[in-house]
């Protein structure tokens, strides 16, 4: 899910374990020059599924270490292709965990206009496919960014070397 702080928790999932970190939307907007708000508005959601599934098949190529991705990465079938049987954390953080936080809904295009009404949409648009890739799910609810790093490394047996 959008906000759900995969690029917070990935960021410090890679810290904790020593190794490098990249953020799938990130490297679209570097590719681009282009924000993800202003690709959507100017290409549409089409074309940056496109961007993403080629962004996510060339981290997954040349990068080692941990990978965040957009929340509706799982939406193409190729990306999930891509994921499956990888070890893939669902950052599972409800709705309304999201509504309120600072940051959760900015700057996401998906969820302009009533935003907890398309965040239930997405939600369960989305819930099978989290499911089809996801390795281990976290529930974000009740624990903080830290918490739910310490957690997801936990679920995957990762040993943090720091
Ligand atoms: N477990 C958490 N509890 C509260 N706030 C969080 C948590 N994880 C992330 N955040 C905050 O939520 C916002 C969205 O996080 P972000 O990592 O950008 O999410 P995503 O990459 O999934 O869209 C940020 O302001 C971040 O600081
Ligand atoms: O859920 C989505 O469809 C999207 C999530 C965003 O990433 P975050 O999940 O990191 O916010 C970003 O890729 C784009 O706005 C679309
Ligand atoms: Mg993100």
């Amino acid at each position: 899910m959008p906000g759900a702080g995969k690029s917070t928790v990935g960021r410090l999932m890679a810290g904790h374990l020593g190794v490098g970190f990249r953020d799938t939307d990130e490297d679209i907007e570097a590719g681009t020059g282009r924000s993800v708000a202003q690709l959507f508005a100017q290409d549409g959601e089409r074309r940056f599924r496109e961007l993403e599934r080629a962004a996510v098949r060339t981290a997954l190529a040349e990068h080692t270490g941990v990978l965040a991705l957009g929340g509706g990465a799982v939406v193409d079938p190729d990306t999930r292709g891509l994921l499956t049987g990888g070890p893939v954390v669902h950052v599972d953080a409800g709705v309304r965990d999201v509504l309120g936080r600072r940051g959760g809904v900015t700057g996401r295009p998906l969820l302009a206009g009533d935003a907890a009404a398309r965040l239930r949409e997405l939600a369960a648009q989305r819930a099978p496919f989290y499911r089809e890739v996801a390795r281990v799910t976290v529930p974000t609810r009740g624990r903080d960014a830290a918490q739910v790093a310490w957690v997801a490394l936990r679920s995957l047996s990762l040993r943090p070397a720091r």
